[in-house]
């Protein structure tokens, strides 16, 4: 229920739209009635011929001997009984559809305008999750949730709630009707309520239920999507073509059954309602013609009220189908919430302080940390680190792979919080700053290079839409992208697809340099390419690189001993500590890890790259 009332209060802004439907839709069931009982004088006045003229009687209000005449709503001087009946239900119908039709595009107004509000606030959630919720959620999840259950709650919520709101004010006119002209004879269709709601109950919670377990199948699907799209390449490489083809289709086989689960729970409602229908008209006729027969009733009463009845059981027939969508909706909005509500690990304090700049020095402090697993069980990474950079300095990080080099650097701009000890930024605790502050201190260089499929200058110009067209060009320059920018068919306005696939890896990698050079922030992580370039991209990416790195302060994760010789220091990296520290020819002095890293790798040939050590 509380999930129903969270929904709801995101009609709030809507609740202008709402209410005018409402009434919209007050007089569309409140016609429909009406026109039920204008069958009534259709039969007694209009094809009698012995009916009084003047006495177009509609009906007899009960327990009283007052009657409701046409006469009193249609002007006097309309004498006919044809031409009073045929005004009131061509008037009736036009000022009927007019309601219809602005009622349904205001509940749809309010519903979709609900839905999008809603959709927004996902995403917006989404996007703001620390970097651990998108290693606990796949992107296929993420992405299934957004579009199929945001979809679901819509369907719901605006189509379903015009319909809703029609039929609704149609079955309680009708009752209204059923009441007015059965009498006594209404009190027999009491009898099929409780089995109506207690059936559409039980077959609301198996929608629900089902439903859910549709759209999980469905993220499923998404998610295999997504990996064998983006990742088509090694899918190719390694021949499992037809292996993700099995895996696609067990995937969709189980979409399909949970699918026909929901389909079977859903469909056996109208049936339902179609029996016990059948079972009330017969036993309404067996009564009627006893009424009629004993002269109570006329024929036309009878007949307006069989039509009433069956007026009646259109809106009682869809009120399970409504149920069905809500709980759909419900059902779909569990995981909509719960991506909205999940915990963030990384938050921002309350009065968090704003980092100005960057001035002095990094330090880490005793850091320790551990990634948290699904279960809850955290597994330490890193242990007791202690590291003082000062500003302007090049640090190196080395070590064998899974030492946690990676790990550390990804502390710096808070993608995820130490567990132990501290880090600061000029003495001040990341924890008290506000991350927009922070993370505008540090520019972020990885192996994979993050582009979008938008053109250069906007991957270039990524986080300062409003940039000079001339800086821009300057961080092209430093980077040395320009010429090959140039080169491109429409120059800073290429498009250089999905993560920049139109482009090789060197200048992929220049591109996101010059990104790096045209945040200049005075703080660098740098996560070298492991992957080797033919020589000459990889001189313009060394030198690009070498741009980047002039007089800010760097963490580089190295794989060059180009890269590792200009570094001011090298702090060695093993299961999770520091284990050396120190210039490349102290630690070579030194004859531990890193001489013997070195020699490893460079023993004869000081001029290899520095791959394999990390
Ligand atoms: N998101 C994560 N959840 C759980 N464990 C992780 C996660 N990321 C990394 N690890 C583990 O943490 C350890 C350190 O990983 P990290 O990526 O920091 O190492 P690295 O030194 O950068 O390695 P490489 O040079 O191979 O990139 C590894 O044992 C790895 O399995």
């Amino acid at each position: 229920m509380n999930r129903f009332l969270r929904l709801l209060s995101y009609m709030r802004p809507y609740s202008a739209h709402v209410s005018a439907s409402v009434l919209l839709m007050a007089v569309v069931g409140g016609l429909s009635a009406f026109r039920i009982l204008l069958i009534k004088p259709i039969v007694d006045n209009v094809l009698s011929a012995a009916a009084s003229p003047d006495k177009v009687l509609t009906f007899v209000i009960p327990h009283t001997t007052r009657t409701v005449n046409l006469q009193g709503i249609i002007p006097h001087h309309f004498h006919n009984a044809w031409t009073v009946v045929a005004l009131a239900l061509i008037g009736s119908a036009i000022v009927k559809s007019l309601c219809d039709y602005l009622g349904t595009l205001l509940a749809n107004k309010a519903g979709f305008g609900m839905i999008t509000d809603l959709r927004n606030d996902l995403y917006n959630s989404v996007l703001r999750r620390s970097t651990a919720f998108f290693q606990r959620h796949t992107t296929g999840t993420l992405i299934s949730t957004l579009i199929n259950d945001v979809e679901r709650v819509q369907s719901a919520m605006s189509t379903v709630l015009s319909d809703f709101l029609q039929q609704i004010f149609t079955l309680i006119f009708m009752i209204g009707v059923v009441v007015l002209v059965g009498g006594k004879m209404a009190w027999i269709l009491l009898l099929f309520v409780p089995v109506i709601v207690s059936s559409s109950r039980r077959i609301g919670r198996s929608v629900r239920r089902t439903t859910r377990r549709g759209q999980d199948k469905l993220a499923e699907i998404q998610n295999i999507m997504q990996e064998t799209i983006t990742g088509n390449g090694i899918v190719k490489a390694f021949g499992m073509e037809r292996w993700e083809m099995a895996r696609f289709r067990s995937a969709a086989d189980r979409l399909k059954t949970a699918n026909m689960r929901s389909i079977a729970v859903q469909s056996i409602s109208s049936p339902l309602m179609d029996a016990l229908g059948a079972v009330a008209i017969a036993l309404l006729l067996l009564f009627g013609r006893d009424r009629i027969v004993h002269g109570n009733w006329t024929t036309g009463i009878f007949i307006t009220f069989l039509a009433s009845v069956i007026v009646l059981y259109d809106p009682v027939r869809k009120m399970p189908v409504y149920y069905n969508a809500f709980q759909q909706a419900m059902g779909a909005s569990d995981d909509i919430f719960r991506f909205i509500d999940e915990k963030d690990e990384v938050v921002e304090r309350k009065r968090a302080t704003k980092l100005e700049g960057f001035r002095d020095s990094i330090t880490f402090d005793h850091v320790s940390f551990g990634y948290t697993a699904d279960g809850g069980v955290t597994k330490d990474v890193l242990h007791d680190i202690s590291l003082n950079v000062k500003r302007g300095e090049v640090v190196a990080l080395v070590g064998p792979s899974g030492a946690g080099k990676s790990t550390l650097v990804n502390l710096l701009p808070r993608f995820y919080d130490v567990t132990g000890g501290s880090i600061l930024l000029d003495g001040h605790d990341l924890r008290n700053l506000t991350i927009t502050s922070l993370r505008k201190q540090i520019g972020k260089v990885t192996q994979e290079t993050v582009l979008f499929n938008d053109s250069v200058r906007n991957n270039i110009a990524y986080g300062q839409p409003d940039v000079p067209m001339e800086r821009i060009e300057e961080a092209a320059k430093a980077a040395l992208a320009h010429d090959f920018i140039l080169r491109l068919p429409e120059g800073y306005d290429t498009v250089i697809g999905e993560r920049g696939a139109r482009l090789s890896g060197g200048e992929r990698q220049r591109l996101a340099i010059a990104r790096a050079l045209l945040k200049n922030a005075p703080i660098l992580i740098l996560d070298e390419a492991t992957s080797a370039l033919d020589t000459q991209s990889e001189a313009a990416v060394q030198a690009a690189l070498e741009n980047l790195m002039q007089d800010r302060t760097v963490l580089v994760i190295a794989h060059r001993l180009s890269t590792v010789r200009r570094a001011n220091r090298i702090a060695v990296m093993e299961h999770g500590r520091i284990t050396e520290l120190g210039t490349h020819e102290e630690l070579l002095a030194k004859g531990g890890m890193y001489s013997h890293l070195y020699q490893l790798q460079f023993g004869d040939d000081n001029a290899a790259g520095f791959e394999g050590v990390a």
